[in-house]
């Protein structure tokens, strides 16, 4: 399982988390601008703007999982199995490899007018990266400051979806998730007025009882629905620690702790890693399974203008700051 989420103060954020039962060996990676992207149907691009993000590098290629570009745009994808489908290449189409579309979008476009536009154009093939990573089924959320999609590549074609909640998890299809959200409409963060039946003296007896409904689970659709609460009703500062700090909370609310996803023979689906991107500043903040301190790596502090991927390791390990 896996959450995106998106949150604007002064800057604009987004971000996931990474549930899965092993890690791919994922590093912070930065493209700069001259890198020669292949794409495998579309040729070579020499020249394109700069990302950062969280990439699986194999063959000097960032096969990205998230990533945000130098115009403040952001991408990711999460697991979409058994609604995920690819076309194969159409001679009159734009043909993207599924593992190529976030540098695809994040290369070339400046706004979500841009990102709308390329995608009215694209094909979403599900040519494999190699024989030992095939096309992953993945749905991606897309967002800048002003606008916010979801793009699912279904047996009937390309879905583009407004995505006003600024929300993605997994199955079922986004339009399902959105639909159940009208079975929470009365929760809310104040208390609850007694409508059961205003006869009865029903008091509350603790605070956020407003909430009671709230799912708790773990489930893709349980999770669309919390972050959804819980992003709508957030509250942070505008300063960057304020907002940053808001964030992890977001996702924090849909973390998965080791044991409570069994997957099968002794394995267990855990949040690997959460991000938290500043996409006006090129920022990368990520925590991991077992480093709970906030760790950044911001893009602008390299050479953009170079031509050979930038890596950093994920840092392991809780780092604890004694006080005595
Ligand atoms: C497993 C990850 C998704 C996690 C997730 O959504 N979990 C939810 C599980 S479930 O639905 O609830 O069962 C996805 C997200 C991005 C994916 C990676 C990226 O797409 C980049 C490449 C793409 C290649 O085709 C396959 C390897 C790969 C390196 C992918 C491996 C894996 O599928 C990743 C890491």
């Amino acid at each position: 399982m896996c959450t995106a989420a998106t949150y604007r103060t002064k800057d604009f954020y987004i971000g996931r988390t990474l549930d899965y039962e092993f890690s791919y060996g994922d590093e912070i990676t930065i493209t700069p601008r001259h890198y020669p992207f292949p794409f495998r149907h579309m040729g070579m691009r020499e020249s394109h703007y700069a990302m950062i993000g969280m990439a699986h590098v194999a063959a000097d290629y960032p096969l990205y999982y998230d990533a945000v570009n130098e115009k403040g745009i952001g991408m990711a994808g999460l697991n979409f199995v058994g609604n995920a489908a690819y076309q194969s290449v159409k001679p009159d189409r734009e043909n993207v490899a599924q593992f190529e579309f976030i540098p695809w979008v994040l290369s070339q476009c400046a706004s979500m007018t841009e990102v709308r536009e390329l995608l009215s154009r694209m094909n979403l093939t599900g040519t494999p990266f190699s024989e030992q990573l095939p096309a992953a089924g993945l749905h991606w959320i897309i967002a800048d400051a002003s606008d916010c999609i979801t793009v699912e590549s279904m047996a009937d074609g390309l879905r583009i979806h407004d995505n006003p909640v600024g929300i993605l998890t997994n199955n079922p299809p986004f339009e399902t998730q959105m639909f159940q959200l009208s079975n929470y409409m009365s929760l809310s963060p104040k208390q609850p007025q007694n409508t059961f039946a205003p006869e009865l003296s029903l008091g509350t007896y603790s605070r956020g009882m407003g909430t009671i409904g709230l799912p708790g689970d773990l489930s893709s659709a349980s999770r669309f629905v919390r972050a959804a609460f819980v992003k709508a009703n957030s509250i942070s500062g505008d300063s960057e620690a304020e907002s940053v700090s808001q964030f992890f909370h977001i996702l924090g609310s849909v973390d998965q702790p080791r044991g409570c996803c069994d997957v099968g023979e002794g394995k267990y689906e855990i949040t690997l890693y959460t991000s938290c991107c500043n996409a006006t500043r090129g920022i990368y903040y990520y925590t991991t399974y077992e480093n709970h301190q906030i760790t950044a790596v911001d893009m602008h502090r390299v050479e953009l203008d170079g031509r050979e991927l930038i890596r950093y390791e994920v840092i392991q390990g809780e780092q604890i700051r004694w006080e005595n």
